[in-house]
């Protein structure tokens, strides 16, 4: 529709570097946003929000009697990953110069110095994680091993030193739907942790899919991505092996109801359809384009259609 913004990403609408490079022409609060990379926190944040969604469900509580707590998580969680990100910035300011993607962000360009940086990201960690403490201790200790995970083990650990940075950032990605989880029930259900499942294999096919599409980048900056370190067939297997791990997973959340289930395993399918068009397919560029976008797509509806399978 004109002049709306879509909710799903196409590959029309994903950032690309013309859109990016208008970033040289930013303002105070569009620095903000990309130092504290606002498209990742509003994305966990909905992953977040469908933990703490079903843990109330689950629980037979209410939504409307219970804001206090929605409002504590939702904004602690905000803020120890938008922390996290401010310090993954002010880390890799070394190397962000080398990439398209990244060569416009304040750390960059210089318009925020690198100490004012690294104190914002640690008040943003430490007041996000008071407000986690608000809801459990569960909660703010699941939001430190996210913390921890993405700036040690991924960001200073392995991103520049190993092919399986991967992985391990993906420990990071999927703790948002546990912290939402926890926050209101410490005792974390099965269906808490399909939920980090699903999010940690799904952020293998996710990043090597962008990985593909910025191999040249990541080689000139020197971060072992797979498709750099062992080209892209071994890529497209390694993202086809990690669609097909999601399969099961919708089938543990039955009790959701089997619509939702029929629903999430035709997104599997959908994946994987497209993935193995991936071997005819000579652009490899353009299917990694797709599988990015669908992995993107992939995420909103099925976290959404969590929410709504229990409002009907
Ligand atoms: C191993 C973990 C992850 C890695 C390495 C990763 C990497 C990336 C990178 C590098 C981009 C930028 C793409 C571009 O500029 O072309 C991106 C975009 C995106 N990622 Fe991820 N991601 C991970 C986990 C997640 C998680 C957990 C979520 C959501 C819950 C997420 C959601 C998004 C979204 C919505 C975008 C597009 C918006 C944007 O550019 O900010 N990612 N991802
Ligand atoms: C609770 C908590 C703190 C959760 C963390 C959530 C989170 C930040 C998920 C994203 C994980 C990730 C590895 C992103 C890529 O970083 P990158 O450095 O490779 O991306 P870049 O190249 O765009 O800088």
């Amino acid at each position: 529709m004109a002049g709306t913004k879509s909710v799903l990403v196409t590959d029309k609408n994903i950032p690309d570097d013309e859109n990016r490079d208008q970033g040289y022409k930013t303002t105070a609060f569009k620095d903000f946003l990309a130092l504290i990379k606002i498209g990742i926190v509003n994305s966990n944040l909905i992953t977040a929000f469908t933990g703490m969604w079903l843990a109330l469900y689950f629980s037979d509580k209410s939504f409307l009697q219970e804001l206090d707590i929605v409002f504590y998580t939702l904004i602690g969680s905000a803020l120890v990953i938008a922390g996290s990100c401010a310090i993954n910035n002010f880390y890799d300011r070394d190397i962000d110069h080398v990439m398209e993607r990244t060569k416009v962000r304040p750390t960059v360009t210089g318009k925020i110095n690198p100490k004012p940086v690294l104190v914002l990201g640690i008040l943003l960690i430490l007041v996000g994680t008071g407000l986690l403490l608000l809801t459990t201790v569960m909660a703010a200790v699941i939001g430190l091993i996210g913390v921890f995970s993405y700036i040690f083990l991924y960001t200073i650990w392995s991103k520049r030193r190993y092919t399986i940075n991967t992985v391990i950032g993906s420990i990071s990605g999927a703790t948002p739907p546990l912290i939402g989880w926890a926050a209101v029930d410490s005792d974390l259900h099965l269906i808490a942790w399909i939920l980090f499942l699903i999010m940690f294999i799904w952020q293998p096919p996710h990043f090597l899919a962008l990985a593909m599409r910025r191999v040249d980048e990541y080689r000139a900056a020197g971060v072992p991505m797979l498709p750099v370190v062992h080209g892209f067939d071994i890529t497209k297997r390694q993202i086809l092996i990690w669609v097909i791990c999601l399969f099961p997973l919708p089938f543990y959340l039955h009790s959701l109801g089997y619509i939702f289930v029929i629903l999430a395993t035709l997104l599997n399918v959908g994946w994987l359809v497209l993935g193995l068009k991936g071997y005819k397919k000579k652009d490899d560029i353009k299917w990694a384009t797709q599988m990015f976008v669908y992995s993107l797509n992939y995420l909103t509806i099925m976290f959404v259609a969590m929410v709504i399978v229990t409002l009907v």
